[in-house]
Parts: structure tokens; sequence; C-alpha cells
């Protein structure tokens, strides 16, 4: 069969609402074939590398993944099993899958599943609606575990979905969630996490909100990226009552060679130091979850240049993971989202034809046969 469905669909079953969250994806294992895996699929969707395929097909090919896979499974064998065992950001995202789980179990009011789908490398997003479809789910909220909206990420995973939805029978009904990054109680989580930090570690001269960059191109071409981290940037240090000296958004990860957009992470952290600024602290909010790009680039790289100018107290603020106030949020936004999503009674009588037809079909096939 070209699409797939259920055979043994029960009609009438109560209406079950899925919700998919999705995040960036992570290698199996942090070991150089795994890393030239996922990187290879990584790099090779357009919406991260917008570059006609003849130009970067050579560079990716040739260079990019005989060079890259090695260095990068370095860089997550020092973060492995940080978290538990295996990739950070795929425990915490399950540990926010059961958090998710158990707070909409007991506060919707009809069943709900709750399933994680990694865009690239595994659980894959068509693994994941594969699941949401086999527990009876008709309805699906599209997630994206990304506050701002990129194409690179957020348009990428919904190009995800899609893809895997071509495959199906039946199509469940969607939502998609493109953006929360001035959601309530995404910021007031922020805002909690900096005051709990600050109450044990004390004030930084500056706290620094780094969010992963992307092609300075990209936000000439339209994307409301930039716009969002700095809207979430001023919405949090208004929150945490901040004068305009006493934060700043900056951007990291970059990759390639390229402008991306600035100003850098690094090189902020290099420079601060010769102004007097020897106590920061950084935050990443544009990560809901823990990776290597916070654990190791911001935890550990960026404190050595840092320390290296001259530095002398550096912290780095964990992303909001599996917090209590950050899974209330994402609850409350998905209870938004949902709206008007209600119980609908017209099954029953779906339930009825279904077997009437199935019956008459075989009435028929019968009488052919005789
Ligand atoms: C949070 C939003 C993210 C944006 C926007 C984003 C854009 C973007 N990323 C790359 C290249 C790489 N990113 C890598 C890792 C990575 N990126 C994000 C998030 C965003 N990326 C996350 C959460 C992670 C970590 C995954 C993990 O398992 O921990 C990597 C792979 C790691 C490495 O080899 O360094 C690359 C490469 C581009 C080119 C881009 C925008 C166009
Ligand atoms: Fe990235
Ligand atoms: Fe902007």
């Amino acid at each position: 069969m070209q699409y797939q469905g259920e055979a043994d669909y029960r009609h009438g079953s109560a209406e079950r609402l899925g919700v998919l969250l999705l995040n960036l994806g992570t290698p199996d294992e942090p070991s150089t074939p795994a890393l030239r895996r996922y990187l290879k699929q990584f790099l090779s969707d357009p919406r991260v590398i917008e570059l006609p395929k003849w130009k970067w097909w050579p560079i990716l090919n040739l260079i990019i993944l005989n060079t890259r896979p090695a260095k990068s499974a370095a860089a997550y064998r020092a973060v492995w099993d940080h978290f538990g065992p295996g990739s950070p950001l795929l425990t915490i995202s399950r540990e926010q899958q059961k958090g998710l789980q158990d707070r909409l179990s007991a506060q919707m009011a009809g069943p709900v599943s709750v399933a994680v789908g990694m865009r690239y490398g595994n659980p894959s997003v068509a693994q994941a609606l594969a699941e949401l479809r086999d527990a009876g789910a008709r309805r699906v909220l599209v997630l994206p575990l990304y506050p701002q909206y990129a194409a690179a990420t957020t348009a990428s995973s919904f190009d995800a979905v899609f893809d895997a939805l071509k495959t199906w029978r039946w199509m469940p009904e969607l939502r998609l969630v493109n953006h929360y990054h001035r959601d309530t109680g995404y910021l007031d989580a922020l805002a909690a996490s900096v005051r709990e930090h600050v109450a044990e570690h004390g004030q930084p001269q500056k706290l620094i909100m780094s969010f992963h960059g992307v092609p300075q191109r990209y936000l000439m071409s339209g994307d409301p990226y930039h716009c969002e981290c700095h809207v979430t940037g001023r919405l949090l240090a208004e929150r945490l009552g901040l004068a305009d000296d006493q934060w700043m958004v900056t951007f990291q990860s970059r990759f390639g060679r390229e402008e991306w957009i600035k100003p850098y992470t690094d090189e902020t952290l290099k420079s601060l130091p010769e102004q007097g600024i020897k106590h920061v602290a950084v935050i990443c909010p544009g990560f809901s979850a823990d990776c290597l790009e916070t654990i190791e680039e911001i935890g550990q790289e960026n404190r050595g240049y840092f320390t290296e100018a001259g530095g002398e107290t550096y912290h780095y603020i964990p992303a909001l993971n599996a917090r209590d106030d950050h899974l209330d949020a994402l609850a409350r936004l998905i209870h938004r989202h949902t709206q008007g999503w209600v119980e609908h009674s017209g099954f029953d009588a779906l339930a009825d034809q279904h077997e009437r037809g199935i019956s008459q079909a075989r009435a028929l096939k019968l009488g052919a046969a005789q």
C-alpha cells in the first residue's frame, strides 16, 4: 500500500489530542561515523544552508563531512551522559515529554498523548507522528521547542511534519505553533531562573543573553528570528528591572565563513574585561533544553575566552529544561493553542457507517465470487 493507515481502526473511540514536541536533534552516539550521518542529514537541509545545491554539495561532501565529524564527536563526548545516559538534549526532551504528559492528562478534558520528535537523527519526526497515530490521536498540535521563529529551525520542523504526513492515508487535523518568544509564562520562568541565580551567585555586572545565530543574509531576506530574539531580550530585561548597560543580546554558534548576525557572543566575551566588566552571567533564552551549544560552547569554551581576556567571574545560567515553571508555561501554551478543539459527537454515526460499508463490500465480493 502506498499510504499507511490502520486497517483495524475503531471508529467511535474517544477523540485523542496529540502533542508533538519537536527539537533539533542529536547524533545517536558521540562517534565520528554517527556524527557524519547526523551532520549529513542536518547540513543537507536547504532550510539550514540556503545555497544552490551545486555550490554546497562539494563543500559539504568533500570538506565538511571529512573534517567536522571527528571534531564534533569529541565535543559531544565532553557533554554525553551529562544529564543521565546519552545525549543531554534527548534526555531533557524526554523529561519535558513526561512532565507535560502528566500535566495535560490531569488538566485536559479528553485523552491526550505527548510525543517527542527530532528534526535530525532519532526519534525521527515520522516515528513520533506514528506514535501519536497509534495512540489514536486525530488532532495534532505541533510545538517546536524554539521560542523564537527561524526558518532554519521552526519552518524546517514543519517541513518534516508535512513530509511524514505525505505517506498517511488519514491525515490528522493539524495546528502549528510558530513561536512563543513573548509568552508571559516563558518570560516569567526565564526571569525566575535569573533571580534564583543572582540570589546564589550575586548580581553580575552584565547579563549576556546569548541566542543561536543565523547568517546575516537570512535576516536581510525577511526572517523574523533576529527581531524575536531582541523582543525576548528586552522583555526579560524589563522583568528583571535591568538598566540598559546591565544586559545585552549576543549571537553564538557561528558556522562557516559567511557573516552572521551580530554581536557575536565569543567576541563580546573576549572584549568585555578590557571595558572593566569582570563579572558576567550568560543565559541562552533561545534554547529550551541544554545541549552541546550551551553546555560545551557557553559553559566551557566561552568561559575560557572570558577568563583568558582578564574576566574574573563567569556563570552560565542553565536552560529552562524540565523546571516546573517552564513545563507549566508550556502546558498553558498548549491549552491556548488547542482551544476550540473540543470533543465532538459525530463519531458514532461514522462507526455505524464504517461497519455497514465493510459488510456491503464483503457481500458484494461474495456475490461476485458465486
Ligand atoms: C535554537 C535555535 C537554533 C538555530 C536558529 C540554529 C541555526 C543553525 N544551526 C546551524 C549549525 C549547527 N547547529 C548545531 C547544533 C545545534 N543547533 C541548535 C539550535 C539552533 N540552530 C541546537 C539545539 C543544537 C545542538 C544539538 C545537540 O545535540 O546538542 C550543529 C551541530 C553541532 C556541531 O557540529 O557543532 C551545527 C553544525 C546552522 C548552520 C544554523 C542556521 C542556518
Ligand atoms: Fe544550530
Ligand atoms: Fe531585527
